[in-house]
């Protein structure tokens, strides 16, 4: 997934896709006429050629406008839906109504006022966060953090699961410090960006420039945004460059955000003076969205996207769709995508249509194999590892936690599941299993990991 794609190159990607899904006869008919002229919030502007505009925009509407988002929402992550403008003869613009405040890209990025580069997205505010009681503790320490930056709650540490908006509220931070302090200097970074620019830094050779260029980009900031920290498990350069310039940063008062799916000190090989330097600040996590908070949501997006829809239907998909934020926004965008562009009605029907399409692809069968895979990525471990002898604490914590899953989450007997893990006798599956199971009765924290990797277990991520 990429943020920095430009409409030309989102266009190549998608049109690859399309030619791929509908052959080049249809391609050649009803794609390749377009010409992307830019994207301008969720909406991606295409010039139709005027002669044979009608027809183009109506096989759009009733096929190709579906795979252009879904094949769209594979590239960007975003949901961004197509909008024809038609060109007459002389190949001057024909802007229909609901286009007219479209624009190129190029013009449409210098709304941002503030510091170009600070990477942040101009939708994560906020305004448009819902608050529920799974994030309203840390929805209010990003307001104060916000208004008060560098002062009382630094760092701030945000920590969840996947897609409950971690980066949406440390953007929303940015967003509103940067808008009440037009020349302030922000930065967000993912920890994978941190890492590229260290290494870029080195690799230029020792150019004393190019290290000063990283330190000064880094360290002269307001303000530093870092999402997924867990990425620095185990790189310890990394990690050393970030304490030198979370010491400068915070020395002078400048505020760090981070983000991390999961608590500090569950990120395997993170040193402890780091550990012990995220402590000096505030730490908050983010539960799951309960079902008010799902509609709630629901209702958000509706509103965002111009749309109606009955309560009933909101409802519906609120209470169906549990995973997660991101997943739910996904319900969303396909149901808005059958309105829009299949001409379905927004009934109960129509949700139900789409809640089906999810379910079947939910439906990934639970193997030992999956298990193995989606528990030693979240340790960062090798399955080789984990089935190996090995008994370093981290990969020794991965194969309990692995096993206790087969044994909940399979029909393996006990023997089947010792030969699974590099042929370890029955009884020591069983002490493993149990081991687990009283961390899981005692812990919250124990417990909410375990259905979090249960989840992904079962939804195929
Ligand atoms: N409380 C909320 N209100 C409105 N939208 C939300 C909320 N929480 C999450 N979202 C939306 O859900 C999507 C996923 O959120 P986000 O990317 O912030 O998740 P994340 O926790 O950073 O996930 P990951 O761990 O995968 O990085 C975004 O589009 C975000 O705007």
């Amino acid at each position: 997934m990429s943020d920095n794609l430009n409409s030309t190159e989102l266009w190549d990607k998608v049109s690859f896709s399309l030619y791929q899904d509908l052959g080049a006869i249809s391609f050649g008919s009803f794609v390749d006429p377009l010409t992307p002229v830019g994207i301008e919030s969720n909406r991606f502007i295409l010039k139709v050629p005027g002669e044979f505009a009608d027809k183009i925009i109506d096989q759009w509407n009733t096929e190709i406008a579906m795979k252009f988002v879904e094949y769209a929402n594979k590239e960007t992550g975003k949901f961004i839906r197509p909008e024809f403008q038609k060109t007459d003869d002389s190949n001057n613009l024909q802007e229909s109504p609901a286009t007219s405040a479209a624009k190129p890209l190029e013009e449409s990025e210098q709304h941002i006022p503030f510091s170009q580069d600070a990477g942040l997205n101009p939708d994560f505010t906020f305004d448009h966060f819902v608050i529920g009681s799974g994030n309203e503790n840390a929805r209010a320490i990003a307001q104060a953090v916000a208004e008060g930056p560098g002062k009382v709650y630094n760092p701030y540490l945000i920590y969840g699961g996947v897609g409950l908006g971690k980066t949406h509220l440390m953007q929303a931070i940015g967003n509103k410090y940067a808008k009440d302090n037009p020349n302030a200097r922000i930065k967000y970074a993912t920890a994978e960006d941190f890492l590229n620019d260290f290494t870029n830094s080195l690799r230029k050779g020792g150019d004393t420039n190019a290290t000063a260029l990283f330190k000064k980009t880094y360290r002269s900031l307001d303000m530093l945004l870092v999402d997924d920290i867990q990425f620095w498990a185990g790189k310890p350069q990394v990690q050393e460059e970030f304490f030198n310039t979370f010491n400068a940063l915070t020395k002078a008062n400048k505020q760090i955000v981070m983000t991390s799916d999961r608590y500090p000190n569950d990120i395997p090989d993170l040193q402890d003076r780091l550990k012990s330097r995220f402590e000096q600040g505030i730490t908050s996590d983010i539960q799951k969205p309960d079902v008010q908070t799902r509609v709630a949501i629901l209702r958000n997006l509706q509103d965002q996207n111009d749309l109606d829809i009955p309560n009933d239907v909101l409802q519906l998909i609120g209470e169906s769709v549990d995973d997660n934020v991101r997943t739910l926004e996904g319900a969303f965008h396909k149901f808005e995508a059958k309105i829009r562009f299949m001409n379905k009605p927004a009934t109960i029907e129509t949700a139900k249509s789409i809640l089906d399409e999810i379910n079947a692809n939910k439906k990934t069968v639970v193997t030992v194999d999956r298990i193995q895979q989606v528990v030693a990525a979240y340790y960062m471990q090798t399955v080789d590892d984990m089935k190996s002898s090995r008994r370093q604490s981290d990969l020794v914590m991965a194969r309990h936690v692995a096993i206790y899953l087969t044994r909940t989450m399979t029909d393996m007997s006990l023997p089947q599941i010792g030969h699974a893990f590099g042929d370890r006798d029955h009884s020591s599956i069983s002490h493993a299993f149990t081991k687990i199971e009283e961390q899981v009765e005692k812990e919250a924290r124990m417990k909410e990991m375990i259905q979090a990797l249960a989840e992904d277990i079962r939804n195929g991520q």
